[in-house]
């Protein structure tokens, strides 16, 4: 306890002190100082006494307290601002952050969605600037990058000179990183599990050895069962990736085929009946109705290929593909890819690393001998890729989601949006309010008919129409080269969510200058914002994602 004696001033001031408004607490013990330096005048004027003096005890608690805020007034907010240009733009212009300056690890920022979760944000914004012009992933323009690495073309692969030609006929002359480092692997038979940012070109980097490998075989291997299968989570995504291996199987006399979800067995079952494709593209919901119907025989398997293997491995999908997996013939080692009796090499790529891989494939193959590939920049904030975060009312977001597509086409010089929202029914809502504004738009969402959904996201790509409305079944491996803008309606759930979505923009020959927009809504959203701010200003990845296989947990037997 400490004890002072105090004149007129000081009751109020304590009272102040106690009742935890300290908006100037300095002030407050300054004038307890100084008055108690006058206090004789001042108690003369009060008509007491000088021999009477007051005595107040102030209890410890409420000194510790005035120097705990002494002590955080006086610590310097880190310094974050140097000259150069800016990383992150905030509203409050004290928060902003050079490109220059990396927050270290010990340092705590001060966030810009720091009191996000209080209505007073409502209105406050910040954006994390593109560092880069253009995508880590291509080769020979990042520092460090060796000359040979950036001279190395498709060639150097030794894949058939039919594929270099249909490449080149594409405008693809030389490969990305993840080409690079996954080709040779895939070429070697090795079981590949590749981790590579998104737009990045990983349905090349398995197509292409593929294709090779299959073309190659083609004498030995007289059969009309299927050689190759590539397993994706939706119809959209499997027609995308028909048409790429199209393409590259049309010189070369090989099928592709597809089979989606949605259409009932006698579709499947139709599919079936003519020759079987050598390679198959297929969503594992029909692909397991296929398999109970004996309608497909995986004797001649090569190579199975699980594409978007994050989706894949999720609960979601992972006992259909672990049904999968035990039909097939998975090989441990390069050798038993070839030559008589030989088994499936395993392929499995993913923008974010896949959790759960142990579990499933311990009981089918040997998962200490599958190579893992992830690139440097895994699950890191895309640096090319112009991100803006708007803390805004429920109400408002149809607003600024309309001032967003008008500023795109009417002062950005246009281009192709993607509107995400988490729900089937957001979706529809949204459309039918974009109609009423006179927005054109089409609709994408999982609980369409099958019929109506076929040809959407194809007319999308095409151009036919400029903005789409969907939910994450189209943030999944669709190749959207032509959009400039992507929103996020509502914000995702997870930080896989975000990767995905951001991805959409920002591709290897897609346009440059993509943007990301979310709105920020709810409580629950604020955490994924502040972790996702934390690792722009650190340069780190997003926080508490996988990024190695792990074997799986020991099966505890209750024995009670
Ligand atoms: N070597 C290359 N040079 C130029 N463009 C390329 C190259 N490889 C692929 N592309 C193009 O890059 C785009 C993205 O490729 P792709 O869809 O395979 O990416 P991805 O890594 O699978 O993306 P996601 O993670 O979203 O599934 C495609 O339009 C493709 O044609």
């Amino acid at each position: 306890m400490q004890t002072l004696k105090v004149g007129w001033v000081a009751p109020a001031a304590l009272k102040a002190l106690g009742s935890g408004r300290l908006f100037y607490p300095e002030l407050i013990t300054a004038s307890l100082g100084h008055h108690f330096s006058v206090r004789q005048s001042r108690f003369c004027r009060t008509g007491l006494n000088s021999e009477d003096t007051v005595v107040i005890r102030i209890p410890r608690y409420l000194t510790k307290r005035v120097d705990n805020v002494k002590q955080t007034r006086g610590k310097s907010q880190i310094r974050t601002v140097k000259a150069g240009t800016l990383l992150i733009k905030s509203k409050n212009s004290s928060l902003n952050q050079s490109a220059g300056y990396i927050v270290g690890k010990f340092e705590q920022p001060v966030l810009c969605s720091k009191g996000w979760k209080h209505n007073k944000s409502i209105g406050d914004y910040f954006t994390i600037n593109n560092t880069k012009e253009v995508p880590p992933f291509i080769a020979g323009i990042q520092k460090g990058d060796t000359e040979q690495k950036a001279s190395t073309t498709f060639q150097n692969f030794h894949i058939c000179k039919e594929l270099v030609e249909t490449l080149e006929r594409n405008g693809i002359t030389h490969p990305t990183v993840v080409q690079l480092q996954t080709i040779p692997k895939v070429m070697r038979g090795h079981n590949i599990l590749c981790a590579a940012e998104t737009g990045s070109g990983k349905t090349l980097s398995y197509l292409l050895p593929v294709v090779h490998r299959l073309q190659a075989n083609m004498q030995a291997e007289n059969t009309d069962r299927i050689r190759a299968l590539v397993l994706v989570p939706s119809r959209e995504l499997a027609e995308q990736v028909a048409a790429v291996s199209r393409t590259l199987c049309a010189p070369l006399g090989l099928h592709t085929r597809t089979v989606g979800g949605g259409r009932g067995v006698g579709h499947i079952k139709m599919v079936f009946k003519k020759n079987h494709p050598d390679i198959l593209v297929a969503t594992p919901g029909a692909l397991v109705k296929a398999l109970h119907r004996n309608c497909l025989d995986f004797s001649e398997l090569n190579f199975l290929v699980v594409d978007e293997a994050d989706t894949m491995f999720d609960p979601s999908f992972s006992g259909l593909l672990e049904e999968i997996l035990s039909h097939a013939n998975i090989a441990s080692d390069p050798r038993e890819t070839r030559g008589l009796g030989h088994k499936a090499q395993l392929l499995m790529v993913g923008a974010t690393f896949p959790d759960g891989v142990g579990e499933v494939l311990s009981k089918v193959t040997d998962l200490g001998r599958i190579i893992t590939i992830k690139s440097k920049m895994l699950h890191f904030l895309m640096p090319h890729v112009k991100q803006t975060f708007l803390k805004v009312k429920g109400t408002c977001k149809i607003l600024e989601l309309y001032q967003a597509l008008n500023k795109l086409q009417h002062e950005n010089g246009g281009g192709a949006a993607l509107v995400f929202c988490n729900k089937s029914s957001t979706v529809n809502w949204l459309g039918y309010s974009l109609d009423e504004m006179g927005v054109k738009h089409t609709r994408l969402q999982g609980e369409m008919p099958a019929v109506v959904r076929a040809g959407i996201f194809h007319s999308f790509q095409k151009g036919t129409v400029n903005v789409l409305i969907c939910t994450d079944i189209a943030s999944r491996g669709l190749d959207t080269t032509r959009v400039r803008l992507v929103v996020n309606y509502d914000f995702p759930e997870s930080h896989t969510d975000y990767i995905h979505r951001a991805g959409r923009v920002g591709r290897a020959g897609g346009v440059e200058d993509g943007e990301v927009l979310s709105f920020v809504t709810h409580p629950w959203d604020v955490e994924l914002v502040q972790n996702i701010e934390m690792a722009a200003r650190r340069r780190t990845s997003l926080p508490g994602m996988k990024s190695d296989i792990q074997e799986p947990k020991a099966n505890v037997v209750n024995t009670e």
